[in-house]
C-alpha cells in the first residue's frame, strides 16, 4: 500500500507553518509515521527560490519552483510515500496556481507545468478573511515579496477562484477558514475531515 500525501496551501500569514508541526504531531500521535516537509524544499534549487523570491519573476520563478517540485517528488516525497509514510507538505501546487498568477504567468501556463506533478489524496487548502491576515503579517513580519504590499485581498481571492480549476484538475480539497479556528481547533477539524483516508494509512 501507498502512503498517503496530504498538502497545505493557503495565503501568507494563513496559519500554514504554525498548524503543519502540530498536525503532524498529532498524526504521529495516533500512530502514522509522518514525513513533514515543504515546498521550496530544503534542496539546492529550493533553498534559491525561497532566498530569491525578490531577484525571480513570472515565468522564471514559475519554472524555478517547478523545477523544485519535481526534485523533491523524486528525492524525497516519493520514497516516502513508498515506505507507506503520511507526507505533509506545506504549500504545493496550489500555491503556483495563485502565486504565479499574482506574478504575472498565464494560468494555462501554470497547469501544463505543473500537470505532470503528483495529485495528493488531500490538498488542504487554508483561508482567513484578508483583515485578518493582514493584522498576522503585520504581527509576524513579510516573509517574501508577495507579503509586502500590504494587502491580502488578491491572494485570497485567488484561491477562491481557483477552487474549482484546481478540483478539476485533481485536487481533492478541504478548505479551513482559521480565522474562525484556532490552530488546535484546525487539527481537530482535518483528521475529523481526514478520518477516513487516515485509518486506511493505518492499515497498512
Ligand atoms: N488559527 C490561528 N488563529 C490565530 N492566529 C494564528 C492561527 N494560525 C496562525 N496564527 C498566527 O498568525 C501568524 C502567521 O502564521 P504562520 O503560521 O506564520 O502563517 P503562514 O505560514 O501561512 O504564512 C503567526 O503569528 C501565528 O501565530
Ligand atoms: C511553493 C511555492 C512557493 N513560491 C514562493 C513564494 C515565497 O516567496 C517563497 C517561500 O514560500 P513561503 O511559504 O511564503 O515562505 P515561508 O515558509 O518563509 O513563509 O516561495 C512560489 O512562488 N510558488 C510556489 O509554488
Amino acid at each position: 500500500m501507498p502512503g498517503l500525501f496530504v498538502t497545505v496551501d493557503g495565503p501568507g500569514g494563513v496559519g500554514k507553518s504554525t498548524l503543519l508541526p502540530l498536525l503532524g504531531a498529532a498524526l504521529e500521535a495516533a500512530g502514522h509515521s509522518v514525513c513533514l516537509t515543504r515546498e521550496p524544499s530544503g534542496g539546492l534549487l529550493g533553498r534559491t527560490a525561497r532566498e530569491l523570491t525578490s531577484e525571480f519573476h513570472g515565468l522564471s520563478l514559475a519554472c524555478l519552483v517547478a523545477a523544485d517540485r519535481f526534485h523533491h517528488l523524486v528525492d524525497e516525497i516519493e520514497p516516502a510515500l513508498s515506505r507507506g509514510q503520511l507526507v505533509l507538505c506545506d504549500r504545493y501546487v496550489p500555491s503556483s496556481y495563485v502565486l504565479q498568477s499574482l506574478d504575472g504567468v498565464p494560468l494555462e501556463y501554470v497547469r501544463q507545468l505543473n500537470a505532470p506533478a503528483r495529485r495528493p489524496d488531500l490538498a488542504i487548502i487554508l483561508t482567513a478573511a484578508p483583515h485578518l491576515l493582514e493584522a498576522r503579517l503585520r504581527g509576524r513580519g513579510a516573509h517574501s515579496r508577495f507579503e509586502h504590499d500590504g494587502s491580502s485581498t488578491p491572494e485570497v481571492r485567488l484561491y477562491d477562484e481557483l477552487a474549482t480549476v484546481l478540483a478539476q484538475d485533481g485536487f481533492p480539497l478541504y478548505t479551513l477558514d482559521t480565522g474562525t479556528f484556532s490552530p488546535q481547533a484546525a487539527v481537530q477539524a482535518i483528521t475529523c475531515h481526514a478520518s477516513a483516508l487516515l485509518s486506511r494509512q493505518q492499515r497498512q
